[in-house]
């Protein structure tokens, strides 16, 4: 380990908090994780890092038990000898779209930290409310309606805020909070994203937003790079807009630079130098793209709690079925995302309705094994029907379905003849179509974002190179499965951190942050210190001729068996 500077990034997604620490040549050194629920699953009675209101729709999270978590991380960072003293700055990547409530003692409190007290002791009367609505959440359709018709449409709301309305995107979050409970939203003196969240416990003052994870709430007006009033006046009612946008604060518009140094806490607690810095946090699916170098046509796949789709974009499309962000470092670029929350615990459920394989000691061994034993489509003869399925464990985004599995069947060559299967297939048939289907509506989703890679047109139109990240990225079957239905010209690849990509790109951030000179980007700095060799592996070919094509072919099929569905089975 050289004797330089290091960087810390946090990670603070839906399961877990995890830390990571990097040097300037961006080698990791050191990294720490707390589980929610092996952690405190018991005390906080939380299940995969949440608690659940069926009646209501609310998914949510107790606010004092990511603080818990983060004096443990930390503590688990000293207990592996990490030298917290060198660490100069400090970034990082949190679920996006939840908020938190602070109440008007949070300055107060957030300023006089003492070292030999934990964080949750001495930080219970600084919020308004004890929990923060996760991105699960699907309590909002009535003021996602309101949302989608105050500015005409759900494509005029896509074009100003870069998303339609979302159940889970924070603007909808806030207007039902400030129905639901009046007092307390008259008690809360600011409202914080989890990224700004945790960079203000850091900092010991309630930190800005980011200028890309603010794109996540419906609020934010991308090309006027403020927040849209129509929607305030829609959030706060009338009277109300000029308090929202002192509970929201100001946006900070640089993702690098310092907002501050580090809170005397971590430094009398933790040993944290007086010049640690901290820099603009984000959103985990923005700082996923700071992972590595992202070329235009590369896209990452993340298979973390959500699956979601990610490519770095000059160009601004949006569209009422995805999600645009500004880029969190480069002014100009923007984030492309699809979002699903039916990716690792609906893959789950599959997995544990397979019989069980002699393998006890990988719970993924049977999964993948007929994952790789079924044909694409599950073809085995020329006279074959293609099968399709959708496994909505929770109410998916989109297409807007509420929970259910549907299973179809559709002529192969043409995707003609779509009918449903009343009986069941085998379970050893689903893994393979689980990940095929969530492929498909990736593909289905992202085509207009995509041009032939070759420059010639000889290839069809894909993305050139594919990264998978999140714990799903270590299972080589969902590697094989996502290549085959997406493509990917120069193959598949995973980060060597595995579950760790936004972890690390909030520590790339940090680097960025502080050790850019004047004017470099992200991409300059990190591009000239990345090695590829390390940092990644080529897991699979991507793109096989005959096999993209038989996708291609139903592609059709699956977005008509979705339109099907949709009209029976929309959300409530
Ligand atoms: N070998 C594996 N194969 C498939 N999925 C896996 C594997 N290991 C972990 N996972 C999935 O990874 C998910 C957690 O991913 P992670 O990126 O750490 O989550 P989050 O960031 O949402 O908290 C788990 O829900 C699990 O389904
Ligand atoms: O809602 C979204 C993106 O819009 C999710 O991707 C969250 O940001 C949570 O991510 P993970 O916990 O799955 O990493």
């Amino acid at each position: 380990m050289s004797e330089g500077p290091l960087y810390l990034g946090f990670d603070l997604s839906t399961q877990q908090l995890k830390a990571i620490v990097v040097q300037s040549d961006l080698n990791v050194v050191y990294d720490a994780k707390v589980d929610f629920d092996q952690d405190f699953g018991s005390k906080y009675k939380i299940k995969k890092g949440v608690l659940v209101d069926d009646a209501e729709g609310e998914v949510f999270a107790p606010v004092a038990m990511w603080l818990e978590s983060l004096d443990l991380v930390l503590q688990r960072l000293q207990d592996k000898k990490a030298p917290l003293n060198r660490i100069r700055g400090i970034s990082g990547s949190c679920q996006q779209h939840g908020s938190v409530y602070w109440s008007r003692q949070a300055e107060t409190l957030l300023g006089g930290l003492k070292s030999d007290k934990a964080l949750v002791d001495q930080l219970k009367e600084a919020f308004s409310h004890p929990h923060a609505p996760n991105w699960q959440d699907h309590s909002t359709q009535r003021e996602c309606d309101q949302f989608d018709a105050e500015l005409g449409s759900p494509d005029r709301l896509a074009e100003v805020t870069g998303s339609a309305a979302h159940h889970r995107f924070t603007g909808t979050q806030i207007l039902r909070l400030r129905k639901k409970l009046p007092d307390m939203y008259a008690n809360t003196s600011r409202i914080s994203l989890v990224s700004s969240f945790l960079a203000s416990l850091l900092l010991g003052t309630v930190a800005p937003m980011d200028i890309s994870d603010v794109c996540g709430m419906n609020l934010w007006d991308i090309s006027q790079n403020n927040w849209s009033e129509p929607l305030l006046e829609l959030t706060a009612g009338k009277d109300g807009v000029s308090e929202l946008r002192s509970k929201l604060g100001e946006v900070r518009h640089d993702g690098g630079g310092s907002m501050g140094g580090i809170s005397n806490y971590f430094i009398s607690k933790y040993n944290f130098s007086r010049d640690c810095q901290v820099a603009p946090f984000t959103g985990d699916n923005p700082a996923t793209i700071l992972a590595l170098p992202l070329r235009p046509l590369d896209a990452i796949v993340s298979l973390g709690t959500s699956t979601t789709f990610l490519m770095s974009t000059p160009v601004y499309k949006p569209d009422s079925s995805y999600h645009f962000f500004n880029h969190p470092t480069t002014p100009g670029q923007y984030m492309f995302m699809l979002c699903y929350k039916n990716g690792g615990l609906a893959r789950e459920k599959v997995r544990d309705a397979v019989p069980k394989s002699s393998n006890a000691d990988d719970t993924w061994a049977a999964f993948n094994h007929h994952a790789l034993n079924t044909p694409p489509l599950d073809l085995k003869s020329s006279t074959d029907r293609a099968k399709l399925g959708l496994y909505f464990d929770k109410p998916e985004i989109v297409p807007n379905i509420r929970a259910g599995t549907w299973r179809y069947t559709c002529d192969a060559a043409t995707g003609a003849n779509l009918q449903e299967e009343t009986g069941q297939w085998e379970a050893e048939t689903d893994p393979r179509i689980i990940v095929e289907s969530q492929a498909l509506s990736m593909r289905l989703r992202s085509q207009r974002l995509v041009t032939s890679p070759d420059g010639n047109n000889k290839l069809p139109a894909q993305p050139r190179r594919i990264y998978l990240v999140g714990g799903g990225s270590l299972n080589p079957a969902i590697a094989r499965i996502v290549g085959d239905v997406l493509g990917g010209a120069d193959g598949v690849y995973k980060l060597d951190v595995g579950g760790n990509a936004c972890a690390l790109g909030g520590a790339y951030k940090a680097v960025w942050a502080l050790e850019r000179s004047e004017g470099e980007t992200f991409d300059e700095l990190i591009g000239k210190r990345w090695k590829e060799e390390g940092a990644i592996q080529k897991v699979g070919d991507g793109y096989l001729e005959g096999v993209f094509e038989k996708y291609g072919a139903v592609l059709g099929a699956f977005e008509e068996m979705e339109n099907r569905i949709l009209k029976v089975a929309k959300n409530q």
